[in-house]
C-alpha cells in the first residue's frame, strides 16, 4: 500500500549473526552477552566471563548450529521477521521497518531509513516481538530503542506495544496455528518456552513491584514463568486440551549464566517423556514469534533426535506464528489501535 501516514511501525526482534561463521558469531555473542540485562553480573566479571570463557568456547559450536538452519537469504530469524514485515506492509498505509536488538539492522539504521523515506514522520509504534516480559528480552529491546532514540534526537515519538502473553488476539492466533496438529493421534503437547536464570526472575519480580508507569510500557502482573504458564493455560482452554495431555517446560539454558534456571528443563523432559509412555509428542514454542536457531536447531532437529534416541517415536514441531494470517491481522490491528 502507498504510505499516507506520518506514523510508522517498527518490528523489533532479537537479531542473529551476519553469517554462520565463527568470527561473525563471536561479534554477535560479544554484543549479546555484554548486555547487562542478559548477563547481569558486575561489568568486570561479565567481561572476563564473556570474552575469556563463553565466546571463545561457544562460537564454533554456535556457528555450526547456525549453519544447520541458515537459508540462502540469511538467518531464519531475520528472514522470517522480514517476511512478517512484508505481510504487514501489504495491509497498511504506513511504513513498516524491522530492527534487531543485537546485530543488524540496528534501530539507528531503521530510524534513519524511515526518515529518508518519510521525513515528516511524527510517531513510531514499536512492537518488540516477545509475548512475555522479562528484562533479558522485551525490556532490553525497549530500553535500547529508547536509548538510540534519545542519543540521536530523532524528531518523532516512540510508543511501545505492551507484552501480549495474555492478549486474546495473540492467544487465538497461537491456538489456531496449533489446532490442525491436534487432529492426529498424539500422546502429549509440550509448550517449550525460552528459559531464564532463576536470578532474573527475582530481579524481574522486584521491577514489577516497583514499576513507576514511566517505563514506556505496561508491566505485567507477575514474572516470566507465571506469564508463560498463563499462556499455556489459556491456549489449552481455547483448544480443549485435557489435563495430562500437555505440559510446560523451559529450553535454551546457558549454564555459565547461573546453574539454576527455571524448571522443568525441556531437554530433561524430552529425555524422560518416552519412559513415561509418551511416544508421539507435539512441541510448540510460544515465547518465539519467529522461528530461529532455538526452535529450528534446538527443538526441531536436536530435540527430535534426543527424544527418539530415548525411545520416542516422533516429535512433531509446530512452527512459530511467523507470517501466519491471523497473526499478521493482529499486528495490523494493534498498530492501528496505538496510532489512533
Ligand atoms: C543468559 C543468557 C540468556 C538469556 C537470559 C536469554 C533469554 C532469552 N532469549 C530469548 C530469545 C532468543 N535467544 C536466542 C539465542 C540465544 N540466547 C542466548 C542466551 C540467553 N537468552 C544465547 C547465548 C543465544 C545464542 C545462541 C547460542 O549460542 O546458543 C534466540 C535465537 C537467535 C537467532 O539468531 O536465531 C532467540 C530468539 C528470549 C525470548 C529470552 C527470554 C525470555
Ligand atoms: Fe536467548
Ligand atoms: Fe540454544
Amino acid at each position: 500500500m502507498t504510505n499516507t501516514s506520518d506514523k510508522a511501525l517498527l518490528l523489533m526482534n532479537l537479531g542473529s549473526p551476519d553469517a554462520p561463521e565463527k568470527k561473525a558469531v563471536q561479534r554477535y555473542l560479544n554484543e549479546f552477552l555484554m548486555d547487562n540485562r542478559v548477563l547481569d553480573f558486575n561489568p568486570v566479571f561479565r567481561y572476563v566471563l564473556v570474552r575469556g570463557i563463553i565466546t571463545p568456547f561457544r562460537s564454533e559450536a554456535t556457528a555450526t548450529a547456525y549453519r544447520k538452519v541458515w537459508t540462502k537469504d540469511g538467518s531464519p530469524l531475520v528472514v522470517l521477521t522480514n517476511k512478517l514485515a512484508d505481510a504487514v506492509r501489504a495491509k497498511v498505509a504506513f511504513p513498516v521497518k524491522v530492527a534487531m536488538r543485537y546485530g543488524n539492522p540496528s534501530p539507528k539504521k531503521a530510524f534513519d531509513d524511515l526518515l529518508k523515506e518519510q521525513p515528516d514522520i511524527k510517531e513510531v509504534v514499536v512492537l518488540p516481538l516477545y509475548p512475555h516480559y522479562t528484562m533479558s528480552s522485551y525490556e532490553t529491546a525497549v530500553v535500547y530503542a529508547q536509548e538510540i532514540h534519545k542519543k540521536y534526537k530523532y524528531p518523532f515519538t516512540l510508543k511501545f506495544v505492551n507484552p501480549f502473553y495474555n492478549r486474546e488476539d495473540y492467544l487465538n492466533a497461537l491456538a489456531n496455528s496449533i489446532r490442525p496438529f491436534l487432529a492426529q493421534d498424539y500422546d502429549k503437547i509440550l509448550f517449550s518456552y525460552h528459559g531464564l536464570p532463576e536470578r532474573h526472575m527475582v530481579k524481574d519480580d522486584i521491577k514489577i513491584q516497583n514499576a513507576t508507569g514511566k517505563e514506556g510500557f505496561k508491566m505485567p502482573a507477575y514474572n516470566y514463568q507465571k506469564q508463560c504458564l498463563e499462556t499455556t493455560d489459556k491456549v489449552v482452554k481455547l483448544l480443549n486440551i485435557p489435563e495430562g495431555k500437555y505440559e510446560t517446560a523451559f529450553q535454551s539454558r546457558l549454564k555459565q549464566a547461573g546453574n539454576e534456571w527455571i524448571k522443568p528443563y525441556t531437554q530433561v523432559r524430552l529425555n524422560d517423556l518416552p519412559n513415561e509412555g509418551v511416544k508421539k509428542l507435539l512441541v510448540v514454542c510460544p515465547a518465539f514469534i519467529n522461528d530461529c536457531l532455538e526452535t529450528l536447531e534446538e527443538i526441531k532437529m536436536q530435540g527430535k533426535e534426543d527424544f527418539v534416541e530415548h525411545g520416542g517415536e516422533d516429535l512433531i514441531y509446530i512452527p512459530c506464528l511467523n507470517d501466519n494470517a491471523d497473526w499478521v491481522d493482529t499486528v495490523v490491528k494493534w498498530a492501528n489501535e496505538l496510532m489512533d
